[in-house]
Parts: structure tokens; sequence; C-alpha cells
């Protein structure tokens, strides 16, 4: 039995516990608030036995071996850090911070102690995206990947009335290539590692924020567009394009139907049966890797998060994009 606690009493995480109590090893012992109010009310609304409302109690707790962190973005890295010095496993909501000293900070604690970390990267913990990888070799010689995630906010609805939530907030490390880009850049790194250089351009909002963006990414013989907003809608699939055919994704961020296009016609279904929840997959893949007493995912590894935020940041700078979380860690 794992026992788990949780940091972020909003939908996503009353929807990791509902995916992660399909694992049979999976515990919520506690819940986290800042408010004792907001953590007995979600306590009783998911079943935890016990509440913190200091993170300094909870990283110390006894009680506890395992936490998911889904607070806002700016919070991850320090969290975590207290967290995995007091000998917690810690998964961690996408992006895994706010940018690249703050990850390196991460993985260093995690060489310290004898924990896990994983960045709460779902997509490429599903059975589809993993059928990807496996079918990849079919279409030829890649020569582009494309992929978006656009999908206005109802918080920009707040926004356009003068209310800055956190969604759209630079102290929170916000944005749309914070929120929805990772979904198109984390599943190209591990299909295709890191770019040579990166092109991006993002349309800011009076906060500071990215409300939208677009990045190129050179690979030498092959190139990738993502494309991401937080400010309008697509519904545009994902592709991946080689000499003999083209991958098309429904969608990136959790890929469900996955055809192949051939350059001679014939299509094939390559789709697999995802019959869980989507975040279901990834709890397993963290709770596995503290069953086996392994330090990292070899999916989500510690690599493959610090290359998606190089490339995050990167991003950030060609664009003017500066988090307060930034000069924090400067
Ligand atoms: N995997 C997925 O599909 C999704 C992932 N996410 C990720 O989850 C994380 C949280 O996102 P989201 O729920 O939108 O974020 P919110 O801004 O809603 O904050 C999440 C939680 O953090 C706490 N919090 C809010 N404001 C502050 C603050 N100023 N200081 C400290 N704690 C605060 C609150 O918990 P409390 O009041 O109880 O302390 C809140 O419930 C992000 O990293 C995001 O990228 C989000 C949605 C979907
Ligand atoms: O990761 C995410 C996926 O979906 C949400 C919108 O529905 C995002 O805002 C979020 O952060």
């Amino acid at each position: 039995m794992i026992r788990f606690a949780t940091i972020g009493t909003n939908w996503i995480t009353e929807a990791f516990i509902r995916a992660a109590k399909q694992v049979p090893s999976f515990h919520l012992q506690a819940v986290y608030s800042r408010q004792k109010e907001t953590a007995d009310a979600f306590a009783e609304k998911t079943g935890a036995t016990q509440t913190f409302t200091n993170l300094h109690e909870l990283a110390a707790s006894d009680d506890i071996d395992a936490v998911y962190i889904a607070s806002p973005n700016a919070f991850h890295a320090e969290q975590a850090i207290v967290l995995m010095n007091h000998g917690k496993h810690v998964i961690c909501e996408k992006p895994l911070a706010s940018n690249v000293k703050e990850v390196k900070a991460m993985i260093e604690t995690v060489r310290k102690n004898d924990v896990v970390l994983m960045e709460a990267m779902k997509t490429t913990c599903l059975p589809n995206f993993q059928a990807i990888q496996h079918h990849l070799p079919k279409i030829g010689r890649i020569r582009r990947y494309v992929a978006s995630y656009c999908q206005y906010s109802s918080r920009y609805d707040a926004f356009k009335q003068g209310t800055i939530t956190n969604a759209f907030h630079p102290a929170f490390s916000s944005g749309a290539l914070m929120d929805l880009g990772v979904y198109c850049l984390y599943p190209l790194v591990v299909l295709f590692g890191e770019p040579k250089s990166i092109q991006a351009h993002s349309v800011r909002l009076s906060s500071g924020v990215d409300g939208e963006g677009s990045i190129i990414l050179d690979y030498g013989e092959m190139d990738a567009v993502v494309m991401y907003s937080k400010i309008a809608n697509s519904y545009t699939p994902a592709e991946i394009q080689g000499e003999e055919g083209t991958i098309v994704i429904d969608t990136i961020h959790t890929p469900t139907r996955v055809h192949i296009h051939y350059r001679d016609g014939r299509t094939e279904d390559i789709s697999v049966p995802q019959p869980h929840e989507p975040m279901y997959y990834e709890a397993l893949e963290f709770m596995t890797l503290i069953e086996r007493g392994e330090k990292e995912s070899t999916i989500n590894s510690h690599a493959r998060s610090l290359v998606t935020m190089k490339i995050m940041e990167e991003a950030r700078k060609q664009t003017g994009i500066v988090f307060p979380a930034d000069e924090r860690f400067a």
C-alpha cells in the first residue's frame, strides 16, 4: 500500500484521486490545503482520513509515502523539494516547474534522497501514445511533427472583464505555453529528443503571460510545429509525417484514435483500447516505480522533463515572457 497525500483542491486533484483509486496499491491518506475548511471539505469528498494546512508538517509526517502536487506551477519546485528532502516520493503536475533552474534543483534533490520524482504528463503514459511509438517505423523517414492544443479558457472571459486569475498571472508561472503548449512538446521530446534550435512566437496579454503561441523546432532532417492557445480553439488533429505515411492523432493531449494513412492509399487503425481514465496510466507508472524501488520513469524521465523545460524557457526568452520565479532562482 502506498499512502498518498495531495496538494491542491481543484478539480484536477479529484480527477487524479479517482483515477489513482483504480490502482490497487493506492491509498488516499491525507489532503493538504492552505485553509482548514477547504481541507476538511476536500477530505470528506475524497475519503481522506487526515488533513494538513502546513506543508512542513505534511513533509515530516510518518503517515505519508507519496504526494501528488497540483498547485499553481510557481509552487511545484519549492513544494516538491521540501517533500523530497523528507523522503516523500513526488508525482508533480505538468509543467514540472517554472524554469530550468528549478527543474535542475528538483533533480538534484532526488539524487540526495531515496525518492521517486515524476512529472504527471499523462499523454506519454497512455497506451495509445505507446502504440504511436511502436508503429512509428512504418511511416519511413520522418519529416514533420505537428501538434496543437488550443482551448479557449473560461478564465479568459474573467480576464477580459478585468479579473486576472492564476491561469493568466505571471506570478503563478502560467499562460498558454506552460499550461497547454507543454502537452505538444513533451510527446515530441519523448519521440524525437532535443531539437537543434527553436523559433518561437507568442501573443502576449497585458498581464505579461502568453495567450497563445507557436514554436517551430529544427531537428535537422525534420521539423516540428507546435501551436497552443488559451484564447481560441483548434480542432486540428496532430500528425507525424513520414515519407511512407502519416500518423494522424485525434488529440495530442489524450491520444485515443490513431490512424496511419499510407502514401499508397491504405489506412491502418493503430488505436488500442484505453479502458481507464487518462490519469490512471501515469498513476500506475509512478506507483510501479515506488514498488520496484526505481528512482525515475523511463517514460517521463528527468532528462525529458528537463529538455521540455529548456525548450519552454528558450521560447519564453525569445518572446519576452518572464516570471517572478525566474528571478527567485537567478
Ligand atoms: N493533468 C491535467 O489534466 C491538468 C493539470 N493541471 C495542472 O495542475 C496544476 C494546478 O492547476 P489549477 O488547478 O488550474 O490551479 P489553481 O490556480 O486552481 O490552483 C490549484 C490549487 O492550488 C492552491 N492554490 C491556489 N492559489 C494558490 C496560491 N496563491 N498560493 C498557494 N496555493 C494556491 C489551491 O488549493 P488550496 O486553496 O486548497 O490550497 C488550488 O486548489 C497546474 O500545474 C496545472 O498545470 C491543471 C488542470 C488539468
Ligand atoms: O492540463 C490541463 C488540461 O486541461 C485543462 C483545461 O481543460 C488545462 O487548463 C489544464 O491545465
